[in-house]
C-alpha cells in the first residue's frame, strides 16, 4: 500500500497522456503534428520552462468538450489514487481554453463532473484552483475571474502560472485583491525560474498562503528565515525541476536541504504526463536520489495534509494525518 498523501501542485492539463491526446484528437477531428503517441512522447525533451509550455499549450487543442475534461480528470484521479493520493488540489488554466473558444463553463463543469465523484469513485477528495497565465495581461486575468463568477461554487482558490521571468507577482495585485474579496484562497508559482524576490512579492503583494515551487528560496537566507517562521508551505516538484533544467539532476535537488532548514515542503508532480511520473513515482525517485529516511517520507506526507486547504473540514485533515502516522513502510 502506498504512503497516503495530498497532491497540492498538479496542473490537470499536465496529466494529458499521449494516448488520451490521440484518442481525443480523433474524436474531435483535430490533427496533431505527430505520427502517434510514441512519436509525441519523443518530443518531451525540454530545455527550460518555455520549451515545455509551447508543447503543453499546443497539445491542449484536443480538449474541446466538457466530456473531454471529465475524462482527463477522471483518468488523473484513478492514477493518483493508485499512488496513495487521498486529497488533490488541482490547477487548471482557463485562459488556455477560452483563447481557443472553449467556454470557461465547459471547462469547469467538465472537470467538476469528475472531481465531484472523486471520493466515491477513487477515494480522493478534491478542490479546484483556477490559475491565471502570468504572461498574459492582468486585464485578461481580471476578465477570467469575472467570467468564473457563475462557477465559483466549484472553485476554491486562484493561482498564477506560465512563463515566470519578466512577469512578477505584483502585476496581479488587483486581481488577487478581487479574488480575496470573493472568498477565494490564494497561491502562486514563484521561484521556479524567477528570482527569490518573486517569492517575497507573492507573499507581500498578493498575500498568498502557499508558494508553488519556491525552489530558489534557498538563495536568500532572510527569505528562508521568514518562510520557516511563518511555516509557509512550498509545493516542490522535483521531477519537473529536472526535466525543465532548473536543477541538473535529482541528486542535486535542494529538497533535503530545504527540509533540514525547517521549511514546510511538499512533494508534487506538476505535469506528470510530461515529466516522467505521478506523485508516488516522485516520492520513490526522491527517496532513492536523496536517500530519504522513512521518517522524512512520513514528514513529507504529513506536510502535504497540513498545507492542504482543509480548514473547513478539520476532522477530515485529522483522519488523513492519522493514516500517515499509522502507515507502516515495507
Ligand atoms: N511548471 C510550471 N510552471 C509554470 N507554469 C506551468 N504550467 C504548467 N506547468 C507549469
Ligand atoms: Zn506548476
Amino acid at each position: 500500500m502506498p504512503l497516503p498523501k495530498a497532491e497540492l501542485h498538479l496542473h490537470i492539463e499536465g496529466t494529458l497522456e499521449p494516448e488520451l491526446a490521440f484518442a481525443l484528437a480523433e474524436r474531435n477531428a483535430v490533427r496533431l503534428p505527430y505520427a502517434d503517441a510514441e512519436d509525441l512522447r519523443k518530443a518531451y525533451l525540454f530545455s527550460d520552462l518555455q520549451s515545455f509550455l509551447d508543447l503543453y499549450y499546443g497539445l491542449m487543442a484536443v480538449l474541446r468538450t466538457a466530456e473531454d475534461f471529465t475524462e482527463l480528470a477522471d483518468a488523473y484521479l484513478a492514477r493518483a489514487a493508485a499512488q496513495g493520493v487521498r486529497h488533490a488540489e488541482i490547477f487548471f488554466d482557463p485562459q488556455a481554453h477560452t483563447a481557443r473558444d472553449v467556454p470557461i463553463g465547459t471547462v469547469v463543469e467538465g472537470l467538476a463532473h469528475a472531481l465531484d465523484r472523486g471520493e466515491e469513485r477513487h477515494g480522493v477528495s478534491t478542490q479546484l484552483i483556477m490559475c491565471f497565465l502570468r504572461d498574459q495581461p492582468a486585464e485578461s486575468a481580471m476578465a477570467t475571474l469575472d467570467a468564473a463568477k457563475p462557477y465559483l461554487h466549484h472553485i476554491s482558490g486562484v493561482g498564477l502560472d506560465s512563463a515566470e521571468v519578466g512577469h512578477p507577482p505584483a502585476k496581479f495585485r488587483e486581481v488577487y485583491a478581487a479574488a480575496e474579496s470573493l472568498g477565494l484562497r490564494k497561491v502562486a508559482h514563484a521561484g521556479e525560474e524567477g528570482p527569490p524576490a518573486y517569492i517575497a512579492e507573492a507573499l507581500d503583494v498578493l498575500g498568498v498562503e502557499r508558494i508553488d515551487h519556491g525552489l530558489r528560496a534557498m538563495e536568500d537566507p532572510d527569505l528562508v528565515d521568514r518562510l520557516v517562521r511563518r511555516q509557509i508551505p512550498l509545493t516542490l516538484c522535483p521531477l519537473s525541476n529536472v526535466r525543465l533544467r532548473a536543477v541538473d539532476t535529482l541528486e542535486d535537488h535542494p529538497l533535503r536541504a530545504m527540509m533540514d532548514a525547517g521549511l514546510l515542503v511538499t512533494v508534487n508532480s506538476d505535469d506528470p504526463a510530461y515529466f516522467g511520473g505521478y506523485v508516488g513515482d516522485t516520492f520513490h525517485a526522491v527517496r532513492e536520489a536523496l536517500s530519504l529516511s522513512h521518517d522524512q517520507l512520513r514528514t513529507l506526507a504529513r506536510n502535504s495534509f497540513q498545507a492542504a486547504f482543509l480548514d473547513h473540514d478539520e476532522p477530515r485533515r485529522e483522519r488523513y494525518l492519522a493514516e500517515v502516522e499509522s502507515y507502516t513502510f515495507d
